[in-house]
């Protein structure tokens, strides 16, 4: 039975290739039930919240916040090599995301009006860290190194409890290895309300960092938009790769790449582009053998059943599709995958030939491993520094500034019909002229 459904790129309609990008969370209902859990986590408060974090989670403590003591204590019983790799990988991302971040400048854009730009650092992040199925650990690492890169002045840190359990040890312990002193052990929809409205004892935070499953990025979208809720990093739902292949790729690697994503959640999805039905042939026998030993196989399994493959003629055709798809992740292992990169215009994240899995990037290779999915990646790139910083521009004009600028406006306020504004601009015009300015 072929485990990739297979589709002939030159056979389909556009309507078809438009209806093929779709993702699989985009039929689930975690939009309903995650607008359903914010409205009433608005309502009940830490009422609703406690309700959900015991339904869904089996765990509601007193507190949700871990003490400060027990992220030392967890930080120091980590093995040795895991603190080590935690390090070193954070090592690596702070010094890809060291070259981020917005730049204060200030220049004369008319003579006598001083325009600036100042960066401010976000006064409280929430980073979310995901540990329903499977503890992220890199994820913290991910978005606490940007945060503090900025000079964030609070960052909060929201990680769901293993099922009727606390959060996980690793993840506390690499909040202590990062200095990180705020951690709630709470997750979910009902999680990222606490956090946007600022309830439950948690701060509310200005922006909410960090992907999830379908739920948690639902809520993230809904809250945004909610008067009074936080506002969002970027659309980071299930994970996601399409990968361009040509029979020159080792079908055991392509196939390694297609499950390291689709182990993630049964609503990830998995895209294969080819030139040739062998190769997807040879794919697939791969994914069969390799299945099997996967302790997440189930996982897996339910996501290629999602999953697709292209059956492409040329290398125009394998852009056209990657474009179109607009994936979290994109792999090219082609003779030439340079030239195929040169032509892409939608990724959140490109890795290059045979020796660079995206696992390579997940985890410790610099750039941010939390990216757009379902085809954000046509908007935004991955968390970033500058995400966790905002803009406030400044203006500064004398008597002789105002004069300059002043016929301009009193043109463009009145072809808008504003009063008001061309007799606020002409007030200080006719002074600075009676001034002698
Ligand atoms: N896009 C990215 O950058 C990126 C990066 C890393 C991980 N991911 C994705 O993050 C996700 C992690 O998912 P996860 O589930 O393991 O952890 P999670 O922390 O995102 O979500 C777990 C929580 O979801 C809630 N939940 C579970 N089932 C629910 C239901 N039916 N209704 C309402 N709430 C429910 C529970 O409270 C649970 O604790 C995966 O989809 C993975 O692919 C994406
Ligand atoms: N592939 C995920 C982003 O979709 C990131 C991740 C974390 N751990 C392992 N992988
Ligand atoms: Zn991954």
């Amino acid at each position: 039975m072929a485990l990739l459904t297979r589709y002939v790129w030159a056979e389909l309609s556009a309507d078809e290739r438009a209806a093929l990008m779709a993702r699989p969370s985009d039929s689930s209902d975690a939009f309903e039930v995650a607008a359903k859990i914010l409205a009433e986590v608005r309502a009940e408060g830490e009422t609703a919240v406690r309700r959900y974090a015991q339904e869904l989670d089996r765990y509601a403590p007193a507190d949700f916040r871990v003490p400060v003591s027990e992220l030392k204590a967890a930080a120091d019983a980590l093995d040795p090599e895991d603190a080590k790799a935690i390090l070193t990988a954070a090592d690596a991302v702070r010094r890809y995301h060291d070259c981020q971040g917005y730049k204060s400048y200030s220049l004369e854009t008319w003579s006598g009006g001083v325009a600036q730009r100042r960066v401010t650092p976000l006064d409280v992040a929430g980073l979310y860290v995901p540990a329903g199925t499977a503890p992220l650990v890199s994820t913290l690492v991910m978005l606490a190194i940007p945060a503090q890169i900025a000079g964030v002045g609070r960052i909060a840190v929201l990680t769901p409890p293993m099922k009727g359990a606390g959060p996980d040890r690793t993840i506390l312990g690499a909040a202590g290895l990062l200095g990180l002193d705020e951690v709630y052990a709470l997750g979910g929809a009902h999680g990222v309300a606490a956090l946007g409205f600022g309830v439950a004892r948690l701060p509310r935070a200005d922006r909410i960092f960090g992907p999830g499953n379908a739920y948690v990025a639902a809520a993230k979208a809904l809250l945004a938009q909610t008067p009074g809720g936080a506002a969002a990093d970027l659309p980071a739902g299930p994970s996601e790769v399409i990968i361009i292949a040509d029979d020159s790729a080792d079908p055991d690697f392509v196939a390694l790449d297609l499950l390291a994503q689709a182990e993630h959640d049964r609503l990830a999805q998995v895209v294969l582009i080819a030139f040739s039905e062998r190769f997807i042939g040879l794919v697939e026998r791969a994914l069969k053998a390799r299945l099997d030993g996967l302790p997440r196989r189930d996982i897996a399994l339910s996501a290629l059943s999602a999953s697709k493959a292209f059956l492409v003629r040329d290398e125009a055709e394998a852009v056209a599709a990657a474009n179109a798809y607009a994936g979290e992740h994109l792999i090219i292992q082609t003779a030439d995958p340079e030239a195929i990169c040169g032509e892409i215009r939608h990724a959140g994240s490109i890795f290059i030939g045979p020796w660079t899995p995206e696992a390579a990037g997940d985890y410790a290779a610099g750039p941010n491993h939390a990216l757009p999915t379902a085809g954000a990646a046509r908007a935004y790139g991955g968390v970033s520094v500058e995400m966790f910083q905002k803009t406030t521009s400044i203006l500064r004009f004398d008597g002789h500034g105002a004069a300059a600028i002043a016929p301009t406006v009193e043109r463009l306020a009145a072809l808008e019909g504003l009063d008001a504004h061309r007799l606020a601009m002409a007030a200080r015009r006719i002074k600075a002229e009676e001034e002698g300015l």
